[in-house]
């Protein structure tokens, strides 16, 4: 009696008072919703099946932790710091597991043996991708379907049959580098320079004309964007941890509204530039003849063709340069590095022209060098996560539940103390056996290729580029740091966010006149 008389009542307040009813309404949702949430997060922190494993609570609680850490662009060192805090294996979302022990690269990210399913990538990472599939967020079987296509154009013989590609667009920038110097006395921005080579090059395996960067001097627009979309693409590695409501509000505030905008331009410029690869044939084998080939029978949309290609430009050209860059500064960081350096490349070549692939995969301290930097400084450095398939699978030993988001944070697991003696220090040494401090060290860690069936492609043209330029800079200049701080402390969206690189390049002294016939 007393409970219908007490509704009664309070109908008739709501009836009386509409802003009372909307508040109410309000404070109810909001009290439905903290209490949804606080029983969630109960669950997830003492309940859930990962509850055992050590962590933040509140990345135990919800996918806050994480979407905090992407979100401050800080996720690389973020990552080391739990693991140095936590140990081997990390709870850093309610369903998400991080491991650093070297091992789990093969069970996470190898093949599998018969009977056994290859874990599917993650789509968060990815899923700021639209449209058709491309071979880095296909499925197992379509991805299985464009690798093989791409394959020919990565091969070791196409490899030498595009070296004197290759070896023209690196005469290019040596010729401007030469012109540009001034003799040491103009500081120029490096780091532009090894994107104009690396996007005009991989541009013209992919669309059979370059960018135009190298002439020009300056970034095309499609780079631009394309540097403009990356920050977006890292939001959408955010919002996709969010529920749905949450997610559409997350992107709607922090996703600009020239995104959608800029992505279209790209793909008109991207369509443009498949027009014209579909009109030309490349005097080489190059990244796209396979592809094509599907497409002219039909096997293929032009969408999943132009999406190809963006992600062959995307993938191929950003990676390159950023790895050139940190190499660069962390050489004029090491100066008895770059004496050592210097020494190997200038007794080993008395020409340019004697700078060749063959040649500089002679050069065992220069590939030192580039393995370490690759550690200390990835371009690709966030996790890559996988999902445990239908059924559950074993991971370090123990047993998981489909679903299970697991990943090795490439930056981390690369410097952590577990792996490694002496990880801050880059010691180029560590790699090459001379020094016995580094004996215990687990080289086998650091994979900045990713490993398995969907790594890295293109590891050994990626090699190439970087051993060819690097040797051709220590060959023609003596090289001088002229940026300010420390041009490493930089955030990840995506991608490292880099500032200029400014270095002065002084042409190098030696008793014959070969030093600048490029
Ligand atoms: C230092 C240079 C490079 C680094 C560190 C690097 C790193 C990586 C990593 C970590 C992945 C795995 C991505 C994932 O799992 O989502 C990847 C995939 C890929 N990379 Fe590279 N990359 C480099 C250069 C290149 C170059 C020069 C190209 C070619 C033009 C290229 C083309 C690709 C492609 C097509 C994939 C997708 C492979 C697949 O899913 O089967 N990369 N790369």
């Amino acid at each position: 009696m007393a409970i219908a008389e007490a509704s009664f009542q309070l109908l008739n307040l709501l009836e009386s008072n509409w802003s009372f009813c909307i508040t109410f309404a309000l404070l109810a949702s909001l009290v439905l919703t903290i209490t949804y949430y606080g029983v969630v997060s109960i669950y997830n922190i003492w309940l859930h099946p990962l509850s055992k494993y050590p962590g933040p609570l509140l990345a135990a609680a919800s996918p806050l932790w994480m979407i905090s850490s992407y979100f401050q662009g800080r996720t690389p060192t973020d990552l080391l710091r739990l693991h140095n805090q936590y140990g081997p294996v990390v709870r850093t979302a309610p369903n998400e597991l991080s491991y650093i022990n070297p091992i789990q690269w093969r069970e996470i990210y190898g093949f599998k043996p018969a009977g056994q399913i290859e874990f599917a990538k993650d789509h968060k990472y990815h899923s700021g991708l639209k449209g058709d599939p491309t071979i880095l967020n296909a499925d197992r079987h379509y991805h299985g379907y464009i690798r093989k296509l791409l394959a020919n154009g990565f091969s070791e013989k196409s490899l030498r049959d595009q070296e004197p590609v290759l070896q023209e667009y690196i005469n290019t920038l040596f010729r401007r580098l030469l012109g540009e110097c001034r003799n040491g006395e103009q500081p120029i921005d490096i780091m532009s320079w090894y994107n104009y080579f690396v996007f005009d090059f991989i541009s013209f395996l992919t669309f059979g004309e370059s960018f135009d960067c190298l002439t020009t001097g300056t970034l095309h627009e499609w780079i631009d964007i394309f540097f403009s979309l990356a920050r977006s693409l890292s939001y959408h590695q955010m919002s996709s941890r969010l529920p749905f409501l949450l997610r559409k509000l997350f992107e709607n505030l922090f996703i600009p509204r020239k995104v959608k905008r800029d992505s279209l331009t790209i793909r008109a410029l991207n369509k443009e530039k498949i027009d014209h690869r579909l009109k030309n044939h490349p005097p080489v084998p190059d990244f796209m003849d396979k592809l094509v080939e599907a497409f002219n029978s039909g096997k293929m949309s032009p969408q999943q063709l132009e999406g190809n290609a963006l992600i062959l430009i995307a993938a191929g050209s950003e990676t390159t340069a950023t790895l050139l860059s940190g190499l660069t500064f962390l050489l004029l960081k090491h100066p008895r590095v770059l004496a050592k350096l210097a020494e190997e490349i200038r007794l080993t070549f008395s020409h340019p022209d004697d700078i060749t692939i063959g040649g500089v995969n002679g050069c065992k301290y220069l590939l030192a060098c580039i393995e370490e930097a690759l550690r200390v400084y990835p371009p690709s450095s966030q996790p890559h996560h996988r999902i445990i398939p239908a059924g559950g699978a074993s991971v370090n030993g123990e047993f998981l539940p489909a679903g299970t988001s697991v990943a090795i944070p490439i930056y981390a697991i690369a410097n952590s103390p577990l792996n490694w003696t002496q990880p801050e220090a880059f010691i180029p040494e560590r790699w090459t056996g001379e020094d016995a401090r580094f004996t215990d060290d687990r080289r086998e860690s650091s994979q900045p290729f990713s490993y398995g069936p969907r790594n890295c492609i293109a590891r050994n043209l990626a090699y190439a580029e970087i051993k060819l330029v690097m040797a051709r800079l220590i060959w023609h200049f003596d090289i001088e740091n002229a940026t300010e701080g420390d041009w490493l402390d930089q955030k990840v969206y995506m991608v490292w966010e880099k500032s200029p690189l400014w270095i002065k390049l002084r042409p190098a002294k030696r008793d014959d006149s070969s030093s600048v016939s490029v």
